[in-house]
């Protein structure tokens, strides 16, 4: 099903001033249910919080009750119980300001990307037709197609037919963009094409909401999120806050892991271990040497496994570059430092208990 909302007689050009405190999130639900008629609940007392100006991934796996409740912000489909408002104001008087795109529009092959955007504004009866020819020719420009404005839409690449449909949601000013899995079905290059569209829109002041079943993309392109499991907000934030909740770790590869392990421990790093090819993963004592006979080469000691062990611990706050130079300045021949944050999965893992399944 296609659907993309339509400008309802703003002026074409930048984003219209609301008049509120910009503090007022873009999207807020409260208790937003909803109860198929079979009795499934797809939506579970959803409570968000979108800020404006960001760029909120709402993650989950297939199934997880993204679409219905994209469906419901816009209107689409009504609530069995809860709330919902978009930019702090009754949905009518929201949605002008506010582009969609769910599943995709259907585009005719045989017109130019340009042709089919003036269909798509003709379809729209607020939309003055004295600015049209501006207004296509913004959206066009604002996704980058302007220089394939005349190319037919069939010789359009995957990427080129997204970003046409992220211009038909974009015609006229917006202050709130809604992206129902904008990337699903695209090719890497289309990917990496929308992905940067979307930062783009989102650094010219517009707040998008976009939904996704990929952690890692949710990671790369948005600023917060909010992640969904059978139809329940797991947990929401900024992607740094989310990833707060899990330790940020060291890990140190080494020849001497022993050195290793008490310069960390001297340091007070929290939870030191030793992984790798010289022992088994779990803790160890600050005085606990790693097994194995060393053997010289060159002037290097060695440990068996080739590569030498690897050392973690929490960061525990310490600043990173002093680790290294106090491990540096102990004589601890480091072959790899690296900082290591938890990834959304890890979250996900982490408060569900379960691996983040893409097919629910
Ligand atoms: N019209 C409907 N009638 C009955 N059940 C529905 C209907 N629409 C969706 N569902 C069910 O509600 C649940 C949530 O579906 P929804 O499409 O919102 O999830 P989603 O996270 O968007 O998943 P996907 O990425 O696969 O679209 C699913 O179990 C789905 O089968």
């Amino acid at each position: 099903m296609t659907i993309v909302t339509h400008e309802a007689g703003a002026p074409s050009g930048a984003a219209p001033s609301s008049g509120r405190p910009a503090a007022e999130p873009a999207i807020v639900t409260r208790g937003l249910t909803k109860r198929f008629r079979g009795g499934q609940v797809a939506v579970d007392a959803l409570d968000l919080s979108v800020p404006r100006g960001s760029v909120f991934g709402f993650l989950g796996p297939n199934g997880s009750g993204k679409t219905t409740t994209i469906r419901m912000l816009l209107g689409l489909v009504a609530p069995t119980s809860g709330e919902h408002a978009l930019l702090g104001l009754p949905l009518a008087e929201a949605l002008p300001r506010v582009g969609a795109l769910v599943e995709g529009p259907a585009f005719y092959p045989y017109l130019s990307g340009e042709a089919n955007l003036r269909r798509f504004d003709a379809a729209d009866p607020t939309a003055p037709a004295a600015t049209v020819r501006r207004r296509v020719g913004e959206a066009l420009d604002r996704v980058g197609l302007t220089a394939a404005a005349g190319k037919r839409y069939r010789n359009y690449s995957l990427g080129m037919r997204q970003r046409l449909a992220i211009a038909a949601a974009l015609l006229g000013p917006r202050e709130l963009l809604i992206l129902d899995e904008p990337t699903n079905g695209l090719d890497p290059q289309g990917t990496r094409e929308v992905r940067t569209l979307v930062k783009e829109i989102a650094a010219e002041g517009t707040t998008v909401f976009v939904s996704s079943h990929l952690l890692a993309e949710v990671e790369q392109m948005c600023t917060h999120a909010a992640i969904m499991r059978a139809g329940r907000l797991v947990t929401q934030g900024t992607i740094a806050s989310l990833s707060g909740g899990q330790a940020v770790r060291v890990r140190i590869e080494t020849p001497d892991a022993a050195a290793a392990v008490a310069v960390l421990t001297a340091l007070g790093l929290p939870d030191v271990r030793t992984v790798g090819p010289a022992g088994p993963a779990g803790p160890v004592a600050p005085d606990v040497r790693t097994a194995g006979p060393a053997e010289e080469t060159g002037t290097e000691v060695t440990r068996p496994g080739g590569r030498g062990t690897e050392v973690t611990a929490e960061l525990g706050g310490h600043a990173p570059e002093r680790i290294n130079a106090a491990l540096v300045g102990e004589g601890v021949p480091v072959r790899g430092f690296t900082v290591v944050r938890p990834s959304l999965e890890d979250v996900f893992v982490g408060l569900t208990g379960e691996g983040f399944d893409v097919d629910g």
